[in-house]
This record gives C-alpha cells, structure tokens and sequence, in this order.
C-alpha cells in the first residue's frame, strides 16, 4: 500500500524526529537522497555527472536547502552547479556555504534576468528549488519566468519534495507551476503528488526515506498495488457455489440505451460474483451478447435473490427501479442516471452500504457547482459528497478517488489510462465493482479493486491504441492474472 501524508502529519514526525537527531542531519539525509536521484537521471541525459551542467532554483526556504547541499553533492563529483537565487539574502545559509565550498556558482536570479534564463537554456538538469512543503498560493510572478524558462529548456526537470506551486495537501493547482520530469519527494508522498490535477505536473515520483514516524492510520490517502489488490480479490473455494459466490443484480439499461446494460453485465460477469442477474427492458440484447446472465423483467423487488445491486447505467429515467433498487438491504452500487434519479434522504436512509460512482460533471450536479470546480478540488469534492450521503463516493477521472462514508483515508487509483475516456467505460466499471460487492467486499475495497482493475483492462485493451468499452470488459480477466500473478 502506499500512502501519502497532509503537511501538518509530515511537520509533526519531522520535529519529533529532529529532537532526537542532530542539527541539520534530516536535510543532509534529503541532500543525500536528491542528489543520488539527480547523478542517476544526469547518467540517462548527459552521460556522466562529470562535466555535466547543473541549474538550481533556490527559493528562500528549507526547499532551497536541499537543493543547494544536493548542488554541493553533484559539483564535488565534477558538475558545473548554478544556484539562482530568488531571495539572495534569505537563500539557506549553510546550503549556500556548502554549495560555494564544493566550487559551485551563485547568481542573483532578480537581478540578471537574462543571465538566469539562458543558463537554464543551457543546462542538462534543473532542479526546482523553489518552494516545498512550505508553499501557498501557486508561484508567486518573480518565480515564473525561472519556471517557464526551465519548460522550454532541453534540460531534465527535478522539483525537489513538490513542484513548486502546486498546493501540496489538495492536488490543486492554483496559478503557475513547475513541470517536472522527476520528483523527489521526502519522508512521504504528499497528497498534491498523487492527485490530479497536480499529479501531471510531478512527472515520476520517487520517495526518499529519511526516517520520518509516520503511523499508518494518519494517511490521508492510500494508493493500492498489485499486492493489496490480490489480497481482496475474492477466489472461489472448493465448495463454493454460485450463491456462495455472490449474485450481482444490474438494474440498467433502457429502450434507448440498451448497450450501457450490456456493458455493465460484461463488468460484472468478470467481477467475481457466481451469476449475474439482469432487470430491465434490455433483456434480449443482454441474452444475446451474454447468454449466462439470469434475465428478468418483473422488477428488482420480484427478481429473485441478490447479494448487491448495480442500478443507474443507461437508465434514463426510470426513477422507480431506482427507489426500489434503493430500499433494498444489500449493497447498492448507484452510477450514472441512477445518481441523479435518486432520492438523497432514501440514500442517506439505507442501513446497507451504498456506493455511488460519479464522474466529475455528476458530482458537480449533485454538489450543485460548476465541473470545473470538482475537477480543480477532486479530494474536497469526493469527501463532502461521502459525508452529504453518508455513502462510498468513487470520483472518477484520471486519477479515480474513493471516499468512505465514515471519513479515513481516500483511496486513489491511478493505474488507468486516458484511453478509458470512451463511452461506455464507465458502465463496465460499475458491473465489475457490483460483482465486487456482491461477492463480499466493503464498499471502498469493491470501488478500490474495481478501479484499479478497470484501469489495468484499459492499459491492457488499448496498448496505445483507442480501445472500445468492450474491449476492456474482455481485458479485465488479463487483469486479474496480473494482479495474481498468475
Ligand atoms: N518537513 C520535513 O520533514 C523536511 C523538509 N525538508 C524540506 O523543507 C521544505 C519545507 O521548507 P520550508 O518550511 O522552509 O518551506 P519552503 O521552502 O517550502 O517554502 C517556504 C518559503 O517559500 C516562500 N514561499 C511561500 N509560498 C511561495 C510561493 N507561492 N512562491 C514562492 N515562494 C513562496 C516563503 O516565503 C518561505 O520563505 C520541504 O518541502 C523539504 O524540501 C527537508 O529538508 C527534509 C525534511
Ligand atoms: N483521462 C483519463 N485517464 C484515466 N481514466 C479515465 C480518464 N478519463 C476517464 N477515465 C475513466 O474512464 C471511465 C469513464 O467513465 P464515465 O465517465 O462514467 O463514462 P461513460 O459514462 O461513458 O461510461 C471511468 O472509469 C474513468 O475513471
Ligand atoms: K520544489
């Protein structure tokens, strides 16, 4: 499991563990960390580190520290280091010393505008040291040429701890930012690295560990791997049977849009559960596509037994099948059309767990703002809306966020593609987590595993190509052997 930490948890262990060690050590363990990370990179992009030509961005803070005692580390083993400075007479004193002592060079980044940027222009590696941890705000505007000069730079880009400018506990990005090819973040991953949209400004992120005592439970979010995916997978026993196994019931689909029942029946056939039952007016093209699916048209009261239920994909506005689905004491999976038809008070009433699955212009319905603003507050929105329904929310989009409905840390998955973004994708999505569900999982496991294995099926169905929704309901069981490793 990985997991990613708010700054407030990250500047706790940090000063209950530098009252133990002595001065400045934590920073020369980050220095030490960086700097091995930046001879490897400079490795792949300029051959050596000897010789090479190395750029730092100092701000006025510890973020500037660490570059600096980093450039120290890289001109003792032969780079040409430039340190521009920001803010030359609050740049971190001893990372300065260390850096001139080591032969590197300063510049007053202010002061030669022109100087700054053309070393840049010219350098193999830049690191952003601009700000860290300590950051609000976005880049304030004498940061930004440094930031736009480094993007247009051959060079490789490293933000030390964040790209600066990103808002380190939300993933928001309010205003300018440093795009990095590498980040090389500290003690812990923080959630801005995790989380879109600041994610796609940290390039590929590696953790350091510099000994922080971070307690498991304090996370503010979790990020499942392979490992933890196939501890939940549910994997019949000898005397298992189809009810043991689970009966997933999908309430989907309508005259108009029969295919989102066919594709949500293709999740769930491949999610685990021992049979699928459909309801709907989708029957026959369900049947044809999926001969093993259970069909019936009486209703999901009179349908017969279920462990969960999916309802809402292409239901267009069949607002009663939803109350239905909703009254009943199983799990309840709630997307797309069923998000909107469903009564808030009847959710927030059900004692069974109950998982909604929006995309971000869903979510921004039922918060009653614009998408823009869900998509640039993805972590506050998946939160407020668990907490408004007392349900499992999973936020989909390219970073996929599942939000428990009694707080704990938020699930993130981010094994998806952005070849997912094809209609359909998101139903196969809901039938492969209802099958989930059914087979016994809690809500956040179900719309966890199911989006990691969702995102996987689209990395396997598309392999660079545009793949269709069915494509990657066929991928899942690929998916699945991954995870197990099988
Ligand atoms: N907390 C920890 O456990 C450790 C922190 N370390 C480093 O220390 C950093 C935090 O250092 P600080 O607390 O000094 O904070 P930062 O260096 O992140 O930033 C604070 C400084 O940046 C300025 N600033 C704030 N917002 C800005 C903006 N939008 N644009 C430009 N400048 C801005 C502030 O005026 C302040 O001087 C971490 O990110 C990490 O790099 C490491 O040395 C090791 C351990
Ligand atoms: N850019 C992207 N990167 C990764 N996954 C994405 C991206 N865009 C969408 N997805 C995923 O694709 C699926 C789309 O679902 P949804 O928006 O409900 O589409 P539809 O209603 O057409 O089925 C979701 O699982 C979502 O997380
Ligand atoms: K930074």
């Amino acid at each position: 499991m990985r997991t990613a930490y708010s700054v407030e948890t990250v500047r706790n262990a940090e000063r209950e563990l530098m009252a133990r060690l002595p001065e400045g050590a934590l920073m020369q363990r980050a220095a030490a960390g960086l700097a091995a990370a930046c001879a490897q990179l400079l490795g792949r992009v300029a051959g050596r580190v000897y010789g090479s030509r190395v750029v730092l961005l100092v701000g006025s803070g510890d973020n500037g520290g660490d570059a600096l005692y980093a450039g120290a580390r890289l001109a003792r083993r032969g780079a040409g280091v430039t340190a521009l400075l920001l803010a030359p007479e609050r740049a971190h004193g001893g990372g300065l010393a260390a850096l001139r002592r080591a032969g590197g060079r300063t510049l007053d980044a202010g002061a030669a505008p022109a100087a700054a940027t053309e070393r840049i222009a010219r350098a193999d590696l830049v690191l952003d040291g601009i700000v860290g941890i300590g950051g609000r705000g976005g880049l304030r505007k004498e940061a930004v040429p440094l930031a736009d000069a480094a993007a247009r730079s051959r060079a490789a880009v490293v933000a030390v701890d964040l790209p600066s400018g990103v808002d380190a506990d939300t993933g928001r990005v309010p205003g300018d930012v440093v795009r990095a090819d590498l980040t090389v973040t500290f003690g812990a991953h923080k959630p801005g690295l995790l989380i879109d949209p600041a994610r796609e400004y940290a390039g590929s992120v590696r953790l350091v560990d510099i000994g922080l005592p971070l307690p498991r439970e304090g996370a503010e979010l979790e990020a499942l791997q392979h490992a933890d995916v196939a501890r939940l997978l549910p994997v019949p026993a000898a005397e298992s049977d189809k009810y043991r196994r689970g009966v997933v019931g999908i309430a989907a689909g309508s005259a108009r849009y029969p295919g989102a029942a066919v594709l949500a029946v293709a999740g769930a056939l491949r999610g685990g559960a021992g049979a699928v039952r459909y309801v709907g007016p989708a029957g026959d093209a369900v049947i044809a596509r999926f001969p093993e699916t259970l069909v019936s048209d009486r209703g999901p009261q009179r349908a017969g037994r279920v462990q969960a239920w999916v309802v809402g994909p292409g239901a267009g506005d069949d607002a009663a099948t939803v109350a239905q689905v909703l009254a009943a004491e199983v799990p309840v999976l709630i997307d797309a059309d069923g998000l909107r038809l469903a009564d808030a008070d009847a959710v927030r009433a059900r004692r069974a767990p109950t998982l909604m699955t929006p995309h971000a212009g869903e979510a921004a319905a039922l918060l009653g703002v614009a998408r823009e603003e869900v998509e640039g507050n993805r972590l506050a929105s998946v939160r407020e809306l668990a907490a408004r329904y007392g349900a499992t929310v999973l936020l989909k989009g390219s970073t996929t966020l599942v939000a428990g409905a009694r707080g704990g840390p938020v699930r993130v998955n981010a094994t998806g593609t952005s070849w997912l973004a094809t209609a359909g994708s998101g139903d196969v999505l809901s039938g492969l987590a209802g099958s989930l569900l059914a087979a016994g999982l809690s809500a956040v496991d179900a719309g966890s595993a199911g989006a990691y294995l969702h995102g996987l099926a689209g990395r396997f169905a598309a392999q660079g190509a545009p793949a269709g929704a069915h494509d990657v309901a066929e991928a899942i069981p690929r998916a699945w052997r991954d995870v197990r490793g099988d």
